[in-house]
């Protein structure tokens, strides 16, 4: 028997209203997901069409105009499944004014999280979102990366088994980008189920299962990335030293079996791979500096 899903929304639908209770924006349109264990899960869309949404009807924030999300199999606004859930939310609401430690302490006592098993936590989590050294700075000092940082291992501090994170990697440089996709993708490897939404539409490549695509408030598309990405009619081969001979007798292959070339070339890396070596090599190897050449400038 297949297991229950972590989230499941049923015709889930939203309507915003002004002062007057008068329907203002129909911000969610019958929204059917289902989002098992185990899975990252990606919510994609432009501004303006529902993800948050989405995310504060789950979280049990706002109550759906019509239709249902069931977290667990509890309905969304039942708070006993709180303890089970972690939040990012995109924009902080930390206090400025206290430490990383004492932020955890904080958020740990509110979950009524005896002392001993919080001082471990505690730890484990400086040392997953790397600010073990920032531990006793005032977080109004923080960069917006280590805002971000301490922010993931807040929402982590009850051991949450299903993860909400909103635009878990805006403003990150590269660096700090990779680090959330690698703590992503950590999450998963320790059974969590997340759920995400962003922009970012390569970080959501790297890193989610399955996506669903929203617009104005509908779901326009939803499956696996890999599927959705692979284009069916085309075949890609890789070859190490290939030469001149080789690659016109595949051309000569193609052609007699009536395939269309479309590109023969060598591939180029990303910018973010690029980015990222150089600047492990220069961790590597300090003081070390290119001397830009004529002809580049
Ligand atoms: N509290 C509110 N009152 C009235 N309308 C709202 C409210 N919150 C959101 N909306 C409207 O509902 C629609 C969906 O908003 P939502 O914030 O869910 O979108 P989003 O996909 O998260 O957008 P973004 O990418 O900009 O964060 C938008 O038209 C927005 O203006």
């Amino acid at each position: 028997m297949a297991s229950q899903p972590v989230v499941e929304t049923r015709a889930l639908s939203k309507v915003y209203r002004d002062f007057w209770g008068r329907s203002k924006v129909r911000a969610l349109k019958a929204l059917d997901l289902e989002v098992n264990q185990g899975e990252i899960f990606g919510l994609l869309g432009p501004n303006g069409s529902g993800k948050t949404t989405t995310i504060k009807l789950v979280l049990g924030l706002l109550f759906p105009t019509d239709g249902q999300a069931l977290v667990f199999g509890k309905d969304a606004t039942d708070v006993t499944k709180n303890e089970r859930i972690g939040y990012l939310p995109e924009e902080s609401y930390l206090y400025k004014f206290l430490n990383a430690e004492e932020t955890l302490d904080f958020y740990g006592r509110l979950f009524d999280i005896p002392a001993d098993v919080r001082r471990e936590r505690i730890e484990k989590l400086l040392k997953m979102v790397q600010i073990d050294h920032a531990r006793k700075r005032q977080l109004r000092e923080y960069s917006k990366g280590m805002t971000r940082r301490i922010g993931l291992a807040q929402a982590l501090i009850n051991d949450p088994e299903l993860v909400l994170l909103d635009e878990p990697t805006s403003g990150l440089d590269p660096l700090g980008t990779r680090d959330m996709k690698d703590m992503i993708l950590g999450l998963r490897d320790q059974g969590k189920t997340v759920i995400m939404c962003s922009h970012l539409l390569a970080d959501v490549q790297d890193v989610c299962d399955r996506i669903a695509i929203l617009h104005q408030g509908e779901l326009k598309e939803l499956g696996r990335v890999d599927e959705l990405l692979t284009v069916a009619d085309v075949t890609q081969i890789k070859a190490r030293n290939m030469s001149v001979d080789c690659q016109n007798e595949v051309r000569s292959v193609l052609e007699r079996h009536h395939s269309e070339l479309l590109s023969m070339d060598n591939p180029t890396t990303t910018l973010e791979d690029l980015f990222l070596s150089i600047v492990r090599d220069s961790e590597a190897r300090p003081g070390r500096r290119v001397v830009a050449d004529a002809k580049d400038a």
